[in-house]
C-alpha cells in the first residue's frame, strides 16, 4: 500500500459535454442548468467537501469543425459546444469556498500577456490565492481562423513563442511590482510607491512589453502553473515551466513512460525530480457494491454517442473519421492538432491495434483515460495501483454523469480515502502553490520565473 497522499483534482468544463459524449442524456445528468451560475457554485461546493485540492477548467477558444468537414455533430451532441467563459466563474465559486483551487485555462497563443497577466492577477486577489493557470497553446484550426489568423502557427513554433509569452508573464508578475509597493498611507499622501514599480522592458522576437504590470500581484505573485504537453516539444515546455502536469493515458504503461520522461528531465535540468506534481486522468463509476457500480456502468454505456465521440477526437487531433470503415485501424499521422492525443491511440499503444469503432467507444466514456467502476474499496484499491505503478501524485477525477458522479464521488469514495488516511485537507488562508506542492505561496527559487523577482 502507497504511503503517498493522493491528490485530487476535479477535471471539468464549463460545456454540456466534456469527456463523455452521450451521457448529458442519462437521467441523473444536471448539465441542462450548466449555464447557471448555481451549477458551479454547487460543484464548487461538492468538490471542497469532498476533499479535492482543487478544480480545473478546461477550455478552448474554437469550435471542433473537423469530423465530417463541419460543425454538425459538434452541435447535435454537446460537443464542448456551446462553451462558457470559466474565467468569468471562478470569484462566485470563491466566494462560497475556502480551501478549493481553481484551475484555469487560458491561451498563450491567443490571449495577449500584458492582459492576461492583470486578470490572472485579479483572480489571484479574489481567490485570496487559489488560482493556478492551465497554460495551452491551443490545437485548433477553427480558433485561428476566427482569432485572425490563416491557420495554426505550426506546432513546434507554437511552444516557442509560450516560452518568450512566459518571460513576459514572469516579468510582470515577479519583476514589475515589489511587494510593499501598495502602501496606501494617507498621511504620506502615497497610495503606491514610485520607487518600487519598475518597467519590465522586454522586447523580444514575438512580444513587446515596455511598460510596468498593470496591477499588483496577488498573494502567489505568480499562480501556480499547470500545463498538459504531452508531446516533446510539448514536454519541454512543460518542464521548463510547469509545476503541476497533466496527463491522459489509458494504461499505467504508457502514464508510467511519460512519467519517467517528467522526473528525468527535471533531474536533468537539476531540479528535485519531484518538484512537479503529476496527474493523470480518470473516472470513476462507483457504487455500493461492484456489481452495482458495474450495472451503472452498463447504463452509461446505453447512453453513449460515439458519433460525438468521433467529433471529440476529430477536434482534437485534426483527423476526420467521418465515413471511415468501423473496422479499419487508425494510424497516425503528424497534424498541427494535439499530437499526443493520436499518439496515444497508435504509436503508443503497446502494440494495440485500435480500430475505429474501439476508439469511438472508448472515448465515449471518459475521454483518454481510465475508467474505474466498483465499490469504493475496489475503486481506492484501483487508485492505489495507479498511484504505485505510475509514481503520480494523484488524479484528475472527471465525471462521466455531471455533476451527479462528482457527488457519488463525494459520497462513497471520499470516506474510503479519508479511511485510509490517503487524503491531505486544505486549509482556510492557505495558497493554492502551497496545498499542492508544499512549498509556501511563491514560485520555487529554483524555478525560472523566480529570477525575474524584484524584492525590497
Ligand atoms: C488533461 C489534459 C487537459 C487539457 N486541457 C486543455 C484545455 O483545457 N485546453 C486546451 O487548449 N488544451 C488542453 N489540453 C491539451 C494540451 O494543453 C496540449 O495542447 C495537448 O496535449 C497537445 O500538446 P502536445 O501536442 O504537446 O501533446 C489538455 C491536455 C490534457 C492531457
Amino acid at each position: 500500500m502507497t504511503q503517498k497522499p493522493i491528490q485530487l483534482n476535479a477535471f471539468d468544463m464549463m460545456v454540456p459535454v466534456h469527456q463523455s459524449p452521450g451521457l448529458w442524456r442519462h437521467p441523473e445528468s444536471g448539465v441542462a442548468d450548466f449555464t447557471r451560475l448555481s451549477y458551479w457554485t454547487n460543484v464548487a461546493r461538492t468538490l471542497e467537501e469532498a476533499g479535492f485540492a482543487s478544480l480545473f477548467l478546461a477550455d478552448i477558444p474554437g469550435v471542433y469543425d473537423v469530423y465530417g468537414g463541419g460543425a454538425d455533430a459538434t452541435y447535435r451532441g454537446g460537443v464542448q459546444f456551446p462553451l462558457l467563459d470559466p474565467l468569468v466563474a471562478i470569484p462566485a465559486m470563491a466566494a462560497v469556498t475556502q480551501t478549493l483551487g481553481f484551475g484555469v485555462t487560458a491561451s498563450v497563443t491567443y490571449e495577449q500577456p500584458y492582459l492576461l497577466a492583470r486578470t490572472l492577477s485579479t483572480l489571484d486577489h479574489f481567490t485570496d490565492g487559489r488560482v493556478a493557470w492551465n497554460i495551452v497553446t491551443s490545437y485548433q484550426d477553427s480558433a485561428a481562423r476566427n482569432l485572425g489568423m490563416q491557420g495554426q502557427i505550426p506546432h513546434d513554433e507554437r511552444y516557442d513563442r509560450a516560452d518568450e509569452y512566459m518571460e513576459v508573464m514572469y516579468k510582470l508578475f515577479e519583476g514589475s511590482i515589489e511587494p510593499g509597493a501598495v502602501r496606501a498611507d494617507a498621511e504620506a499622501n502615497v497610495f503606491v510607491d514610485p520607487a518600487k514599480v519598475h518597467d519590465i522592458e522586454h522586447s523580444g522576437a514575438f512580444f513587446s512589453v515596455p511598460g510596468q504590470a498593470l496591477t499588483a500581484p496577488g498573494p502567489q505573485r505568480t499562480p501556480l502553473l499547470f500545463q498538459a504537453g504531452s508531446s516533446s516539444r510539448g514536454q519541454q515546455f512543460a518542464l521548463d515551466h510547469a509545476e503541476a502536469i497533466f496527463l491522459s493515458g489509458g494504461t499505467t504503461k504508457l502514464v508510467r513512460r511519460w512519467v519517467d520522461g517528467i522526473r528525468d528531465g527535471l533531474e536533468e535540468r537539476g531540479r528535485p525530480r519531484d518538484a512537479v506534481k503529476i496527474f493523470t486522468l480518470a473516472t470513476i463509476v462507483v457504487a455500493d457494491t461492484d456489481e452495482e457500480a458495474q450495472q451503472r456502468f452498463d447504463e452509461y454505456r446505453r447512453h453513449v454517442d460515439t458519433e460525438s465521440a468521433l467529433a471529440l477526437f476529430g477536434g482534437w487531433t485534426g483527423v476526420d473519421l467521418a465515413g471511415a470503415e468501423p473496422d479499419a485501424p487508425l494510424e497516425y499521422v503528424a497534424t498541427d492538432a494535439n499530437q499526443s492525443a493520436l499518439a496515444s491511440f497508435t504509436t503508443l499503444s503497446d502494440g494495440t491495434t485500435w480500430t475505429v469503432r474501439d476508439l469511438a467507444e472508448f472515448v465515449a466514456i471518459g475521454g483518454r483515460g481510465p475508467v474505474i467502476i466498483g465499490s469504493p474499496a475496489t475503486v481506492v484499491d484501483e487508485l492505489e495501483r495507479w498511484m504505485q505503478e505510475t509514481d503520480i501524485d494523484g488524479f484528475n477525477v472527471s465525471a462521466a454523469v455531471r455533476p451527479a458522479d462528482l457527488e457519488r464521488f463525494g459520497r462513497f469514495v471520499t470516506p474510503e480515502l479519508r479511511r485510509r488516511g490517503l487524503l491531505t485537507e486544505g486549509e482556510a488562508g492557505q495558497t493554492v502553490r502551497d496545498r499542492t506542492l508544499g512549498s509556501g505561496p511563491w514560485l520555487a527559487d529554483d524555478h525560472q520565473g523566480a529570477s525575474y523577482r524584484v524584492s525590497p
